[in-house]
């Protein structure tokens, strides 16, 4: 595949040598990473030595410069890399301009009511890591084929992180949400226990066995290859499972979410990508990080301020700014989609139903007019 056509035509399927490369030294390593994490948080916790806090703390602290932060950090040059024609000036302005309207409205429901700030937070990120995982489905050319397929991908993959802890950690949940609650200065009572009742638990827990057994289901149906899906899911599921919250979110942040979507973001580069075919990772990495410096200094400047304005530096804080960067950066990222995959798929989906109803309009022709669009 050429680099041209990794702007226009992302989704299809990569060529083996760059799959492999980025099985062998991307993903699996950070599975692995996450193996060995559980085994050791679950030694721990029968060992009856709880995780101190300060040790949970230290992936969200490294992903302020390391990969969390930095991978929003070129959003503004999204635009430009995947529309054709547009100018580097423009592709900035447009993303400053939607930063300051979404950033800035997630801000005002923050500073309103920062408990549905919260909830708004979780639902996002729900959305937002499950289209991340979905975009590797497609790197791979193993997604669900249809929409519905492709929201079930979405809708397990953002459970995971978002719904296995609060199935299995409810009361770090809890806290988490009102220390930064708290940290944006309302100091009413937070009526969060409802959150840690068996019920709300237990719900958690069938909706990601849901849709767990239908995501297999769908991939299983359309012939696509279980392997990485199973493999991964039961990694995620045993991780937040057995890890505290804050750590297991802070290495998934950094570690999963932010690596894959840097890889993403290198394949929208020609020369980042090149070197990518020619099996070097390191190169098109140190360009990542040239390019992103400048925002990411300019982000840490906004925690610096939000840190001085709140009057407190916790993983509250940290967590209110990424909140409001969320909005935007998965407004743009929800464009990259269209513009990788989502387009083509619903024009694929098209065709083939308007062939399938035709062959249906022919009685000798076999029916599934309807099972095409599952
Ligand atoms: C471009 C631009 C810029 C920048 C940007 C950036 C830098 C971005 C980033 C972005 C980002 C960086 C994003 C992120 C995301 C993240 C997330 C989405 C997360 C989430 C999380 C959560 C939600 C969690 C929670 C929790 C915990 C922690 C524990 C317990 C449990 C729970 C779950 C609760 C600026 C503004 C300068 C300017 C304009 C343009
Ligand atoms: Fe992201």
């Amino acid at each position: 595949m050429t680099a041209t056509t990794v702007k226009t035509n992302p989704s299809g399927p990569v060529d083996d040598s760059l799959r492999h490369l980025i099985i062998r030294w991307v993903l699996t390593p950070v599975t692995v990473t996450l193996v060995l994490v559980t085994v050791t948080a679950a030694a721990l916790a029968l060992a009856g030595r709880p995780i101190p806090m300060a040790i949970q703390l230290i992936p969200f602290a490294i992903s302020i410069v390391v990969f969390g932060l930095p991978h929003g950090a070129l959003d503004h040059l999204v635009p430009a890399r995947l529309r054709p024609g547009t100018r580097t000036w423009q592709s900035i302005a447009v993303i400053v301009i939607t930063y300051l309207v979404v950033g800035g409205a997630t801000a005002a429901i923050w500073a309103l009511n920062p408990l549905c700030g919260f909830a708004l937070f979780l639902l996002l990120t729900w959305f937002h890591w499950g289209q991340g995982d979905l975009y590797i489905d497609h790197f791979f050319g193993n997604a669900a084929p249809t929409r519905i397929g492709s929201g079930i991908t979405v809708a397990l993959r953002g459970a995971l992180p978002m719904l296995v802890p609060l199935a299995c950690h409810p009361a770090s949940y809890a806290n988490v949400i009102n220390q930064t609650a708290r940290s944006t200065g309302t100091d009413h009572a937070l009526v969060l226990g409802a959150l840690t009742s068996p019920g709300i638990r237990i719900c958690a827990g069938i909706v990601v066995l849901v849709l767990a057994l239908a995501s297999t289901f769908i991939l299983h149906r359309s012939h696509q290859p279980l392997r990485r899906h199973i493999s991964e899911m039961i990694v995620l599921i045993a991780f937040f499972a057995v890890v505290p919250p804050v750590l297991a979110v802070g290495l998934y942040f950094t570690l999963w979410h932010s690596v894959r979507h840097i890889l993403r973001l290198e394949l929208t580069d020609q020369d980042s990508h090149r070197d990518l075919q020619k099996g070097l990772l390191l190169r098109p990495l140190a360009r990542f990080l040239r390019q992103a410096w400048p925002i990411t200094v300019i982000a840490i400047g906004l925690l610096v301020g939000l840190a001085a304005t709140l009057r407190t530096m916790n993983l509250g804080t940290y967590l209110v700014l990424i909140a409001v960067l969320t909005s935007p950066h998965a407004a743009v990222v929800t464009w990259m989609d269209r513009q990788q995959y989502v387009t083509t798929r619903i024009r694929r989906e098209r065709k083939e139903i308007g062939s399938t109803c035709a062959e249906k309009a022919d009685p000798a022709a076999p029916s599934g007019c309807l099972q095409s669009t599952l």
